[in-house]
């Protein structure tokens, strides 16, 4: 795997949708995995022998380089790839703003190569919010990490968006479906 940290962040400006406002969505199985509420962590693990996470990076970003809504303070960014028996299957970006960071540290700081979800589904405080999704074109950053991952990228890549709610502030969470895991939950 040729990924390197120097072109982290991965991550790029995309516009997302609520899904009964788009007419594109995918008419496969790849569908309800766009949509499902529960933790993508846990439905990966069932589809293999070993799950992985990767950090690609996780620092924080200035006001000037994320694009978190009405947030004019740095952002703690982290963006992994979750592997499913060696493969990649989904690239993961996670946008933190610094207060929560700094009231819930323990929850996230440290957090390694443990899988976000476990904090996330399992903490009574966080709570998910609505899925947002969006398609990324052939030629943009993320479909240029899949070719760097030796992932042919033949159709435009989807993904999808959740906030989840923090004691009154809010925490960002994008999932991007590569290739391999396309290529798998189609196959069914
Ligand atoms: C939100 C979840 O956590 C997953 C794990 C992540 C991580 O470790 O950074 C990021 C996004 C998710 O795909 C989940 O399991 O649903």
């Amino acid at each position: 795997m040729n990924v390197t940290s120097v072109s982290f962040p991965y991550g790029e400006s995309i516009h997302w949708f609520s899904p009964q406002k788009i007419d594109s969505l995918p008419n496969n199985q790849l569908k309800d995995w766009l949509l499902a509420p529960g933790s993508l962590t846990q439905r990966l693990k069932t589809h293999c022998r070993h799950f992985e996470v990767k950090v690609l990076g996780e620092h924080l970003l200035s006001p000037l380089e994320h694009e978190f809504p009405s947030h004019n303070e740095p952002v703690w960014i982290r963006e992994v790839l979750l592997c499913l028996d060696g493969t990649p299957w989904v690239f993961a970006r996670t946008l933190i703003p610094q207060n929560i960071l700094h009231t819930q540290s323990h929850h996230f700081e440290g957090l390694g190569t443990r899988p976000l979800g476990e904090v996330l589904f399992t903490s009574p405080d966080i709570t998910p919010g609505e899925i947002e999704v969006a398609q990324f074109e052939t030629c943009g950053r993320l479909a240029a990490l899949a070719t760097s991952l030796d992932q042919h990228v033949t159709s435009s890549l989807w993904g999808r968006r959740r906030y989840f709610n923090l004691l009154g502030s809010q925490l960002i969470v994008s999932e991007i479906f590569l290739p391999a895991a396309v290529e798998y939950i189609n196959q069914d």
